[in-house]
């Protein structure tokens, strides 16, 4: 589903992954971890071509990324969903409003957007808010309609850039459960954070970077 040959990528002059191998299959869910600084965003960011590598190949579902022109990685972002640490929320949006935007983007009428975003927040516990604003929630529930807005049109791939960071234990495992469940649906996932507990605590998979190496891959032990 995703692979990485080779990948470098430097910013202004500094490398920040040298040259990066990596192969996550349909279905996988695999965390990121590593020390800050380690490359943990840079390959995320990779992956939904946030950022181009300086060489080497990228593969998403066997589309070469690297050869794409704009309106192919425009297609192509539509069947990956993303998340943030900081959400990334409208402020001045409703709950609905902020999980329709990607189906009104994608044409959808409104009958069928508000029966799906329904459905969406239900899966994230928080059907019960869809008309509140982001700034009355809590953190995790601000999170968890983040991650609503990036499963609304069931995605091939789940990316979340420590989707966890700010938030206390029992909205961690919350999100946790969120996770997983849309990867047991389908859903291949990829969850970066430097927080090896809850790597630990969720008998996940993980590779460690280290200086944009991968030093650990546990996928590996099997
Ligand atoms: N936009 C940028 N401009 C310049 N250097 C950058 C930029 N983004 C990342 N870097 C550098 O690239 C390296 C990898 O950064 P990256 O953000 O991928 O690490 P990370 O593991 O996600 O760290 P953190 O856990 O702190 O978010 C670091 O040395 C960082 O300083």
């Amino acid at each position: 589903m995703i692979q990485l040959h080779n990948v470098s990528v430097s910013y202004q002059g500094d490398t920040a992954l040298p040259g990066l191998n990596l192969h996550v299959h349909k279905g996988e869910f695999l965390f990121v971890t590593g020390a800050s600084g380690a490359g943990k965003s840079t390959l995320l960011r990779l992956i939904f071509a946030g950022i181009q590598p300086n060489s080497g190949q990228i593969l998403i579902d066997g589309q070469n990324l690297t050869r794409m022109t704009r309106t192919q990685v425009a297609m192509l972002r539509r069947s990956i969903g993303v998340v943030f640490q900081d959400f990334k929320l409208l402020p001045n949006r409703t709950v609905l409003e902020n999980v329709a935007l990607t189906l009104e983007v994608l044409g959808w009428n409104a009958k069928d957007i508000s029966k799906k975003v329904y459905h969406t927040l239900k899966r994230v516990g928080l059907e019960h808010k869809i008309n509140a604003t982001p700034l009355k929630l809590s953190g995790g529930e601000q999170q968890r309609v983040a991650i609503a807005r990036a499963l609304v049109n069931e995605p091939k791939i789940l990316i979340a850039d420590e989707p966890t960071g700010n938030l206390d234990d029992l909205n961690k495992e919350q999100i946790l459960e969120i996770l997983r469940d849309a990867n047991i649906r389908g859903t291949t996932v990829m969850v970066a954070t430097h927080d090896r507990r809850y790597i630990e605590a969720s008998h996940r998979d993980f590779i460690a970077l280290e200086k944009g190496m991968i030093v650990e891959d546990t996928r590996e032990r099997r």
